[in-house]
């Protein structure tokens, strides 16, 4: 069990044991008190489930706004994605930065996105389904969005034309909103 720093201050990658046999193999896929020893404090009070059918999907970049401002754990259970994660915190030493890891049902590796990042994800193979658990509720009025292909992210996504919802179609680009979140130094 593993928790890597990522290059974005406060997002994590986390590595569950796995032990395999002649059967499959069994993992604890999350445990609070492996995260409470780490000393996260976040409770998960949701989680979520989806299926993308083609790759090349790409959903995101989501965030949710205060006083609904998620933390997420995300994990793919079938498939792949590259999932992207945007530090979008005023005062962050990582602000406006992004980057991008490869989530399989293979390497079983879990992202944890804080508050204050935007996320989103391409799916890389055919029916693919992310799962992760959340520790806010959804509130469609607090949901936003950044674009995808916003010209000054840059963002090395592996396609260039993807399957977009269409509330994804028409996010902002980061320039153009005003951040309501406040980096604060944890060290
Ligand atoms: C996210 C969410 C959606 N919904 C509903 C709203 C809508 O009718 C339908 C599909 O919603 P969306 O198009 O927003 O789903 P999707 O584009 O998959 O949104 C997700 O994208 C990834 C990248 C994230 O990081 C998530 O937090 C979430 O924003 O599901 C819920 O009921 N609860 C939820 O928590």
């Amino acid at each position: 069990m593993k928790f890597i720093k990522t290059n974005l201050i406060d997002a994590y990658l986390f590595e569950p044991d796995v032990y395999g046999d002649h059967r499959g193999f069994f993992m604890e896929s999350f445990n609070a008190k492996v995260f409470e020893e780490q000393g996260f404090s976040f409770k998960f009070i949701q989680d979520n489930h989806s299926l993308s059918a083609e790759p090349g999907t790409i959903r995101g970049l989501h965030y949710q706004l205060e006083p609904y401002a998620q933390t997420k754990l995300i994990r793919v259970t079938k498939g792949a994605v590259y999932d992207v994660i945007l530090d979008i915190r005023s005062g962050s030493p990582t602000y406006g930065k992004w980057e991008g890891f490869i989530l399989t049902e293979d390497n079983k590796r879990q992202l944890l996105v804080p508050k204050g990042f935007a996320h989103g994800y391409c799916t890389l193979v055919n029916n693919t389904e992310v799962q992760y658990k959340v520790d806010n509720y959804y509130s469609p009025d607090h949901d936003r969005g950044i674009c995808w292909d916003d010209s000054n992210l840059n963002i090395d996504w592996p396609v260039t034309n993807p399957i977009l919802s269409e509330k994804d179609e028409k996010h902002p680009h980061l320039n153009d909103i005003q951040s309501q979140f406040i980096y604060i130094d944890k060290e």
